[in-house]
Formats: C-alpha cells, sequence, structure tokens
C-alpha cells in the first residue's frame, strides 16, 4: 500500500491516491468527515478554520461504501481559493499584474528560505503554498480509512495532547483506547487531565496577545497489534523506525520517541525491560510497557506508544527577523494569518500517519486483496502466536 497526496494550501482542491488498499473494506464516510472536522478544531487556530469547512470528495475506487481494491481517489475543496483564485491561477502566465501578494521575506523556521533557493523561486509562495500544513488535512482522511481498516482488524489508536508549551497534562495515562476517547471528547484540547484545561487556555490566550506562539507533545496509544510486525532482520525492515520516520514527515515536529524513549535513557536496565510473563489464559505478556510495545523493530504485542514532540508555530505575529530576498536588506519577516499553536490538530495528524504506517505493514505482513481472507490470515496468525 502507498500513498501520494497534492495540492497548494490556497489552491482549488487538496488531491490524494491510496493504492493497495484491500477491496470488501466498508467505510463509513461520515467518520472521515468527523476526522476532518476534528483536525479543524482545538484551542488555539487561527482565522482560516472560520473559512474552511473539510469534507471528503470520494472519485475513484469506493462503489455502494465498499473499497473495489482499485486505487482509492479523494479530493478536499479547499473554500479559501475563491480568495486566492487569480493569485494560484494555474493558467495566467507569471505577470507582474497577475504575481500578487508575492512573498520575498522568508520566516524563520519555515521552509521558504531553503525551498526558494532550492528549486529557484524568486516568489516564496510557490514554496510556502505546499509546505503549508494544510496538506494534513488529506493525510488525515486517508488516515481515517486505514483507522477503519484497524478497527475491523480488532487494533484500535488514539492521538491526544500531553503538553502545551511547558505546560504538562499528564493525568493518569491510560492505555486503554476507550478510557482516552472518552476523556479528550470533551475539551478543546485533546487533554486527558481536565484540571489543566483552565491553566491552558489562559496559557495559549497569553501567547496570542503577545504575538506569540507555542508546540507541544502529542502521545499516541495502539492497543491489541499483533507480536511480530515489522522484523529485526534488516535495518530499514524495523517498524518502529517506519514509524519515526512517518512522525517527523508531519510538519512542525522535531522529536519522536517509542516508549518512553528520552526518559528511560536515565534509568537503570532494572527499571527498564518489561519483564516477560504467561499464563495459560492469556497466553504471552509483560508486566510493564516502557518500551512502547517494540522489541528488535518488531511489535512485542503490549501497547504501542509512540510520542512526538512539535516545534512552536514558526509564523510570529510580532514578526522576527528576516533579510528581503529582492534587495538583501534586513527586514521583518512575512506574516500571513497562522495559528497561535497546532498542538490539538498535529495529535489527530501524527494518529493518522501512524495509522497509515501499520495499515502498510500489516499489507506487507499477510496477502491482502480482500478484506476477509486478510481477517482471516491475522485470526490464524494470532492463534499461532498465543500457542508459542
Ligand atoms: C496542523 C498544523 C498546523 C500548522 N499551522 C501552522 C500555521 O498556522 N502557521 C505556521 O507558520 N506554521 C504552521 N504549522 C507548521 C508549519 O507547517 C511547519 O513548521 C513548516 O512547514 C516548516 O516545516 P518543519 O517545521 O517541519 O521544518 C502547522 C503544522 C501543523 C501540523
Ligand atoms: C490551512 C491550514 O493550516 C494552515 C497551515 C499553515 C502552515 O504554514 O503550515 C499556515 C496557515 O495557513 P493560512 O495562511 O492559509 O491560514 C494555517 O491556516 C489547515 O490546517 O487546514
Amino acid at each position: 500500500m502507498n500513498f501520494l497526496t497534492a495540492g497548494e494550501s490556497h489552491g482549488s482542491q487538496l488531491t490524494g491516491i491510496l493504492e493497495g488498499f484491500p477491496a470488501g473494506v466498508v467505510l463509513d464516510i461520515e467518520k472521515i468527515n468527523q476526522q476532518l472536522k476534528a483536525r479543524q478544531g482545538g484551542y488555539g487556530r487561527g482565522n482560516r478554520q472560520k473559512i474552511e469547512h473539510d469534507m471528503i470528495q470520494i472519485v475513484g475506487g469506493i462503489r455502494h461504501q465498499k473499497t473495489l481494491g482499485s486505487p482509492i481517489a479523494l479530493t478536499i475543496k479547499n473554500i479559501d481559493n475563491s480568495h486566492w483564485a487569480k493569485i494560484m491561477d494555474p493558467l495566467s502566465a507569471e505577470t507582474p499584474q497577475n504575481t500578487l501578494r508575492k512573498v520575498t521575506r522568508p520566516r524563520p523556521g519555515h521552509a521558504d528560505l531553503v525551498g526558494g533557493m532550492k528549486y529557484g523561486h524568486r516568489d516564496l509562495r510557490n514554496v510556502l503554498e505546499r509546505s503549508s500544513a494544510r496538506e494534513t488535512a488529506m493525510r488525515v482522511a486517508i488516515g481515517s480509512i486505514c483507522k477503519q481498516l484497524l478497527s475491523q482488524l480488532d487494533i484500535n489508536i488514539i492521538g491526544y495532547v500531553e503538553q502545551i508549551g511547558s505546560v504538562k497534562a499528564l493525568g493518569d495515562r491510560p492505555l486503554n483506547v476507550k478510557d482516552i476517547e472518552d476523556k479528550i471528547v470533551q475539551n478543546d484540547l485533546r487533554i486527558i487531565d481536565n484540571e489543566k484545561i483552565d491553566e491552558i487556555h489562559k496559557l495559549i490566550d497569553e501567547t496570542k496577545i503577545n504575538g506569540n506562539t507555542l508546540g507541544g507533545i502529542i502521545r499516541v496509544v495502539v492497543t491489541n497489534l499483533p507480536a511480530g510486525l515489522g522484523s529485526y532482520t534488516s535495518w530499514n525492515t524495523k517498524l518502529d523506525a517506519k514509524l519515526a520516520a512517518a512522525v517527523m514527515g508531519v510538519n512542525a515536529m522535531k522529536g519522536v520517541s517509542i516508549g518512553d524513549g528520552f526518559e528511560i535513557a536515565k534509568q537503570y536496565g532494572s527499571q527498564v525491560m518489561d519483564s516477560i510473563d504467561w499464563n495459560k489464559e492469556d497466553g504471552w505478556s509483560r508486566t510493564s510497557d516502557n518500551l512502547g510495545g517494540f522489541e528488535g523493530g518488531m511489535t512485542n504485542g503490549m501497547p504501542v506508544v509512540v510520542f512526538a514532540a512539535m516545534k512552536p508555530i514558526p509564523t510570529l505575529y510580532k514578526a522576527l527577523q528576516s533579510v528581503n530576498i529582492d534587495n538583501h536588506l534586513q527586514q521583518k519577516a512575512n506574516v500571513e494569518r497562522s495559528d497561535t499553536t497546532a498542538i490539538v490538530p498535529a495529535s489527530i495528524v501524527i494518529e493518522s500517519v501512524i495509522a497509515i504506517e501499520l495499515v502498510k505493514e500489516i499489507l506487507n505482513t499477510f496477502e491482502g486483496s480482500n478484506i476477509t481472507r486478510l481477517k482471516k490470515q491475522i485470526e490464524d496468525y494470532r492463534k499461532e502466536i498465543s500457542e508459542f
């Protein structure tokens, strides 16, 4: 399985193609739209989300709510394009009259300057339009399709927020996906520690007033994955490495850890390794999950736990120092509309890219042309593993 996305932030639409997805999967299209809506939300978002109402359009690969096994083709309209149609017009020539809202003052922390250098763009809008996280809407749509398949294979996944700026909202860190879901739907920060809501709202409000921005930490939990997805046999078959790459492929991510990653580096081996256990009823298990469900690049049957560290949003309303690429004079960086923090939508994006990567690995491991055959193989495999 693989996927591709295309489209600029203020262009007419986002386009996505997902190929190699099994046939016969019944999809709930409303669930895709719910995920898209959730990605648009979260405290600290900018005004763009008041314009957009992301809705998935299916233009290939699905018939009567079921996947056909052919490439699934998707689009999401950019409603804001109505204000940018002339600026983003693919057909009109690049004349001074048509090159409106040219960007020449690159923003520190964004792709603007290096993207311009590499691709030879003198109008940095050609860079920012695609480097924008608008594209993550399509990854969430594709991730939602993958999540629905995982759910039909009894695998559950959830991403949520554990830290915004320096404020931690750890709560009791449940491993049960349902418990996490129940708590995070009650607030607009996607945190499980409801006592922190007021403090974090205040932090975001003050940050916005100061023209500044915030990042944070996201936690993703996946339960009921069979042991043995991924492989220790070669570096590029390790599934933990593939998950880390998928996380780092999301805009603004600067760190990833599997399980307690950087925390366990400080501890003794005796405090960290997850002891092996077996009993007749439940088969194999571990007495803890410090290693986040991975040993030797393979799932070990315990919940997979992934952390992602997001940097603060790079566009600041109190603009940072930059240099104009037209005259090399020091000037303030370009500022357009921007989020104060996007940690909440990013948690849904991270959950989505992990879901995509897990489905890829499942389809690498089992024959996945058809959902019924795939389900049967996974059931047989789970049984074989439990009897080891
Ligand atoms: C959901 C989401 C929303 C984002 N919103 C903004 C934004 O409003 N303004 C901004 O400057 N960056 C935003 N970013 C981050 C930039 O897209 C990102 O920092 C930039 O493309 C540079 O890439 P890098 O941070 O991965 O190096 C957002 C990221 C995500 C995941
Ligand atoms: C459009 C989205 O996020 C955008 C991501 C983004 C960036 O630089 O990454 C910059 C902003 O773009 P605009 O200037 O159009 O408001 C965000 O709104 C979205 O998430 O749907």
